[in-house]
């Protein structure tokens, strides 16, 4: 655990071993009081004679040594409070410059919740191994051990009566480490779940309201928090016995030492010094030993949080060159493609040409597996085998800028940035002045509503998010496609949330944007994709028939069968509208 956070140390390694150093020397002086108490001891009960200035002598030594202890204790872990700080930065900037190189499905699979906590609370929660477990601990034990070595130099008998205590301790704390690790995943994943459930109960808090789904949301809110609390208070349950044992036999060296010692003094195979010693020194040990082993409990914790950040730091990166585009159009290719974001496969072998000028569908039952294409064309993710080619150059044969440069996507959901909705439409081209923004969001037929707005197109999206709709919001998100004004289109589910008022506008709008451009549409709404050049039928992953709308309608079951759920759909939709 230890090297392994140690590798992101860096220069702060040495400060941290340094730091170790010094309160191992603070340990040592509060140390030395007990045999400053031994040598005043030992004379008295030995019937001797001692002076007031030896006495004064070892009051004045225990005195400066309580003061070094302190002095030094307070500056190690300065120390290692200065390195601790420094590495939890390094380790945040590895851990962003690690997600940089991840595909950009991977960061949205895991969640804000648990990305949230492996940059805040996991990180923060190792300040508590570099900056007092690893120092402390480090002299806390060093310390102990050097005694009882010493020990075995004045009676080895004696030294190992001390010992006594170690194995029922150190048993009872091995255990307590098995019991913590085993449990620690299932206590890890609660917690996990529970903040990304939070997150969501929050987020989620306009639909939960509109659709009087408040009691349902509540109730899983409120199961997610119970099975937390229930985990963490069975993992407690299960370690606190053990903890309770190691803690109360561990540092009790007089157990066997004083009887048994006794009697060895007793028959002569001990001197009464070296007893009196041995008890004053192994005495001195329990309170650095307790420290040592107080940092023991979070170990597994803290362990369980290194294993998951190893694990996202050793995920794949995305596939990627620092190439330029190169490719000699922009024909998208699909070759054999196959992807799978658990178990199960959601692109089946898929191979697929959207041509260059050209209007290519993709339409399937819910979960056939559209969406996934999008995502693996724009790069999300990488297919586990076959190949996806943008002009004949892979796309992994590209750096993800220069990818980017060439699709625009506009996806299901669509999120506006922090700032004003011109800047949002301005991250399309940065370098647009304000009237080619102006221009966009007309042809997107975004002024209709952003003159509603108070503030207009300066209003922020903050605001404003609350208060478009999300056709409003894909509205925005096509302004900012035609700024961008990339040579192919990818259009996923752009009709999802438009209401049948906003339908029209948002076909004139995705008209605009598309126009002598190599499309590539995903929508529910057959209609829609009724004259592209090509649809593509998708049936669990698969590709499983292509043509266009007449040629479909003749020879595919599937197709017949959307094409009339479609219909249905629509004639649905205009009967209840005539009822209103
Ligand atoms: N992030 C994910 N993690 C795990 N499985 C996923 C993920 N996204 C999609 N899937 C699964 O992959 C399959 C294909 O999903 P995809 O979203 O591509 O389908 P779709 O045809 O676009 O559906 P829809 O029309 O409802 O958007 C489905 O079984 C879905 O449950």
């Amino acid at each position: 655990m230890f090297r392994k956070v140690f590798e992101y140390a860096g220069p702060y390694k040495k400060k941290t071993i340094a730091s170790g150093i010094v309160i191992l020397t603070a340990v040592i002086f509060s140390i030395l009081p007990f045999v400053f108490v031994y040598q005043v001891i030992t004379p008295l009960v030995m019937g001797e004679t001692i002076s007031r200035e030896m006495i004064a002598g070892r009051v004045i030594g225990v005195g400066i040594c309580l003061l070094c202890h302190a002095c030094l204790y307070i500056k190690g872990l300065s120390m290692s409070h200065d390195a601790a700080y420094h590495i939890l930065m390094r380790l945040r900037i590895s851990l962003q410059q690690k997600m940089e190189k991840l595909p950009l499905g991977v960061i949205q699979e895991k969640g804000t919740g648990s990305l949230k906590r492996m940059f805040v609370d996991d990180i923060d929660s190792m300040e508590m191994l570099l900056a007092h477990a690893l120092p402390e601990g480090a002299g806390n034990v060093a310390a102990p051990v050097i005694i009882y070595i010493s020990l075995f130099f004045i009676d080895w008998k004696l030294a190992l009566m001390t010992l006594a205590s170690l194995p029922v301790g150190l048993t009872a704390m091995m255990v307590m480490y098995a019991i913590g690790m085993k449990d620690m995943d299932s206590y890890y994943q609660a917690g996990k779940i529970m903040n990304n459930t939070i997150i969501e109960y929050i987020n989620g808090m306009e639909v939960v309201k509109v659709f009087h789904k408040d009691a349902e949301s509540y109730r899983r809110f409120e199961k997610d928090i119970k099975t937390y609390r229930d985990f963490t208070l069975d993992w407690y349950k299960a370690c606190w016995p053990w903890m309770a044992l190691y803690n109360s036999i561990l540092p009790c060296t007089l157990l066997v030492t004083l009887p048994l010692g006794s009697w060895f003094v007793l028959k002569g195979y001990s001197t009464l010094p070296d007893l009196i010693l041995v008890m004053c020194l192994s005495l001195s040990m329990g309170i650095p030993l307790l420290k040592a082993l107080g940092f023991l409990p979070s170990l597994p914790q803290i362990n369980y949080k290194i294993e998951t950040l190893e694990k996202m730091m050793d995920a794949d990166p995305l596939c990627q060159t620092q190439n330029a585009f190169c490719g000699k159009d922009h024909t998208v290719e699909f070759r054999d493609v196959v992807f799978a974001y658990d178990k199960e496969t959601a692109a089946d072998h898929v191979s697929l040409t959207i041509k260059e000028g050209e209007k290519t569908a993709l339409a399937g039952e819910s979960g056939s597996g559209k969406s996934t294409l999008a995502k693996l064309l724009v790069h999300y993710y990488d297919p586990q085998s076959g190949s996806i080619t943008v002009g004949g150059q892979d796309i992994r044969d590209m750096s993800l800028e220069a990818l980017n440069s060439l699709i625009s996507y506009v996806a299901q959901e669509q999120y506006l940035f922090p700032g004003s909705l011109k800047d949002n439409i301005r991250l399309g081209k940065l370098s647009a002045t304000d009237e080619e923004i102006m221009e966009a969001a007309e042809k997107a037929q975004c002024m209709e509503f952003i003159e509603k707005l108070p503030d207009g197109i300066n209003t922020m999206a903050g605001d404003a998010g609350k208060q478009l709709s999300g056709g409003q919001r894909q509205r925005i998100a096509l302004a900012r496609a035609i700024l961008k004004d990339a040579p192919i289109i990818v259009l996923d589910e752009a009709m999802a949330f438009t209401d049948p008022d906003n339908e029209e506008k948002m076909e004139a709008a995705m008209e605009e944007v598309s126009r002598g451009k190599t499309l590539l549409v995903i929508a529910h709404r057959l209609p829609s994709v009724q004259d592209a050049d090509k649809i593509c039928v998708m049936e669990h992953g698969r590709l499983t028939a292509a043509g266009t709308h007449e040629q479909l309608l003749k020879d595919c079951l599937e197709y017949q069968k959307l094409w009339k759920a479609s219909v249905a759909s629509m004639n649905w939709k205009v009967e209840s509208g005539k009822g209103e």
